[in-house]
């Protein structure tokens, strides 16, 4: 089941193409990375889901009904550019951000008092926003985003600006949201973000849509099938088509074979020296982005 549809979709600015032809099921409940180079188109789409900017031509379904203006209740959305009032009380600005998403002002008052005693800026709760560091007002930001208790959460670059601690507790509260039910759909450049969290990805380059789908299948379709074998070697003639990296008296080698079992490249392997590690590598998802976004922009 899809909480988000989104059929041939078509936005341009002027002359220049920002989406084209762009259709994508996003799985209720699921983390839902939506990644592509500087440009792509990224921006674009989330506004357009957001109801910030229209659609030359396309459809969007929410919930299985045609996006409209009500929806936006149901979607919390934590934009790049982060936007919160200077001058406003911690406290009043959350409490602001509840009300204006319909939220009743006793159950405002104890959601802001929840958010702010379990993201750990309770002390600050009186402060003006221009009073707080970057980070705290990052976390600030993410309460006002998911205050009202959105079925679907759009996330662009989450991460941006916390240090690692603070960073790993807005993981934890995206993966306990997730668990929740909650639909998150992720924008990031961080892919390390990504391969932990993510179970859906979509990569758009240019406007268009290169690759879209489970993140495993989207593995298993790249995987070129590389092992990696850790050898202390007693011959150092290898074959030309592998890639090796020697160190002290340990070399490391990558051998890229699609039509050979996993014995079979080991035993060919052994006549070099003492095994000490073997394994297949399964291809990361920056590995898989780099390779599709240049194919994408030499072809
Ligand atoms: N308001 C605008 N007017 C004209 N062109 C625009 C506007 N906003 C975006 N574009 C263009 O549309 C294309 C897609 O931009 P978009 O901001 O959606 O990309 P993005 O994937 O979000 O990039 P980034 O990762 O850098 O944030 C780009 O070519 C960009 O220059």
């Amino acid at each position: 089941m899809s909480i988000l549809s989104i059929l041939q979709l078509h936005k341009y600015y002027g002359e220049q193409a920002a989406l084209e032809d762009i259709s994508l099921d996003i799985p209720e409940g699921k983390i839902f990375g939506l990644l592509g180079p500087n440009g792509a188109g990224k921006t674009t789409l989330i506004r357009i889901v957001n109801q910030i900017i229209a659609q030359d031509s396309g459809e969007i379904r929410f919930d299985n009904e045609p996006l409209e203006r009500y929806h936006i209740s149901k979607i919390g959305y934590l934009p790049e550019e982060r936007g919160l009032y200077k001058k406003m009380t911690v406290y009043d600005q959350l409490i602001y951000f509840a009300r204006i998403k319909g939220i009743s002002s006793r159950e405002a008052r104890s959601k802001v008092n929840y958010w702010l005693d379990k993201l750990s800026v309770g002390a600050w709760r009186d402060k003006k926003i221009e009073e707080l560091s970057k980070g705290m007002a990052q976390k600030v930001q993410f309460i006002a985003t998911v205050i009202h208790g959105p079925k679907l959460l759009i996330l662009d670059e989450p991460f941006s600006g916390f240090d690692p601690v603070n960073a790993a507790l807005i993981r934890d509260e995206i993966l306990e949201i997730k668990e929740s039910g909650v639909t998150i759909m992720l924008s990031t450049h961080r892919m390390d973000s990504v391969e932990q969290l993510c179970d859906h990805v979509a990569l758009i380059n240019k406007s268009k849509l290169l690759l879209h789908g489970a993140i495993d299948a989207v593995k298993a379709t790249h995987d070129e099938r590389v092992f990696e074998v850790v050898l202390e070697a007693w011959s150092l003639d290898f074959p030309e088509s592998w890639r090796v990296v020697k160190s002290s008296n340990l070399v490391t080698i990558w051998v890229a074979q699609d039509r050979m079992s996993a014995n079979e490249v080991l035993s060919g392997v052994m006549k070099y020296g003492e095994v000490k590690s073997f394994g297949i590598l399964r291809p990361s998802i920056e590995e898989i982005f780099i390779k599709q976004v240049k194919a994408s922009d030499h072809g």
